[in-house]
């Protein structure tokens, strides 16, 4: 469930009404996603009906919240698939719905693929390389709030809640990855704005086209390739076991490389930043599991997968 705040269709209309999209025609609360109220909102403007998403953030302030929306009208103007935030009639994107801040995007076509092929993978691979590229000239700063600056503030609140060889291993991985970032190839890999959260229930298909990437709150300037390790620690997996599927990986990595040639430090740190895509969102999940927020009406994830995840990225270093 994924009201947590009521929208009446007066309430929305006045909004639709004020960014010019036309007459609410329909509106409808939806069920998936555990951060945000989301209702879809169709109205219709000059006898055609059109498709959007209102957004009501419950966790995130109006300081954070104009370098994701303007980023994705940034990356919506150049082209790629992502929801582009509507503005009024001065520019603006963020708007007040409830006393919560709010957003109006489009919506985008097609559904999650939860159990991708080599093609879905494939196609992933070449969009994220251009949206990495589309990002470069984006003006706002931002940094992933969930990076290594993170990850060592929250060890240390999770570890009490583990049993002594995962505090060991999730001790090791932060030393281990402190050590790379303070390493020249490091220093040296490219950078730019990142969607650092894309699982397969944050891309849309139809069939085997990508129609869109959504769901850009957890983006910060990053390097790229944490981006990609992000994407094939979720989708070029065995999702039971965890561990790496090659046929998919490949797939990704080289529709990527096609777009934007990966260098030759990012060649070198590709198992470290392996695995700091699965640190990351281990210790994510199990600060949600263990430190629930107040109120919170979020079923959390499974931390134990990405501690899976992590072992195979130790045990075996993939690099393409
Ligand atoms: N722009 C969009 N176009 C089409 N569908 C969307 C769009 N935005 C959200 N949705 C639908 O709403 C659902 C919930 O959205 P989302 O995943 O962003 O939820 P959330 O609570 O904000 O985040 P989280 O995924 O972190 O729980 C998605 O699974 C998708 O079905
Ligand atoms: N993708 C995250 C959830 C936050 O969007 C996870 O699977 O832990």
């Amino acid at each position: 469930m994924a009201v947590f705040t009521e929208v009446s269709f007066e309430e929305a209309q006045k909004l639709m009404r004020r960014l010019n999209l036309g007459e609410l025609r329909d509106l409808r609360g939806i069920e998936g996603g555990i951060e945000n109220t989301n209702y879809f909102a169709s109205s219709e403007q000059d006898g055609v009906l059109n498709h959007y998403v209102l957004t009501l953030f419950e966790r995130l302030s109006a300081q954070q919240l104009p370098f994701y929306l303007y980023l994705m009208k940034h990356l919506a103007h150049a082209g790629i698939p992502v929801p582009d935030p509507q503005g009024d009639a001065n520019g603006d994107v963020l708007h007040a719905v409830c006393g919560k801040p709010a957003a109006v995007v489009n919506r985008l076509a097609g559904k999650s693929q939860l159990a991708p092929e080599a093609v879905h993978c494939a196609a992933l691979g070449e969009m994220l390389a251009r949206m990495h590229l589309a990002g470069r000239d984006y003006a706002r700063e931002q940094p992933n709030l969930r990076g290594l600056p993170w990850w060592n503030e929250t060890v240390p609140v999770v570890l009490p809640y583990l049993a002594p060889e995962q505090a060991e291993l999730l001790r090791a991985e932060l030393a281990f990855q402190n050590h790379t970032a303070a390493s020249s190839d490091y220093a040296a890999l490219p950078r730019g704005p990142v969607h650092a959260d894309l699982f397969r229930d944050n891309a849309m298909f139809e069939g085997e086209r990508l129609t869109g990437f959504f769901d850009f709150y957890f983006a910060g300037v990053d390097t790229w390739l944490f981006d990609v390790a992000v994407c094939l620690n979720d989708w070029c997996i065995d999702w039971t076991s965890g561990r790496h599927d090659e046929a998919k990986a490949q797939a990704l990595v080289q529709a990527y490389d096609a777009v934007r040639p990966f260098t030759a430090a990012e060649r070198a740190l590709f198992p470290a930043l392996l695995r700091a895509g699965a640190l990351r969102f281990w210790i994510s999940r199990l600060w949600d599991f263990h430190l629930p927020r107040e109120a919170s009406m979020l079923k959390p994830h499974d931390p134990t997968h990405f501690e899976r995840v992590l072992r195979d990225r130790v045990q075996q270093a993939w690099r393409p």
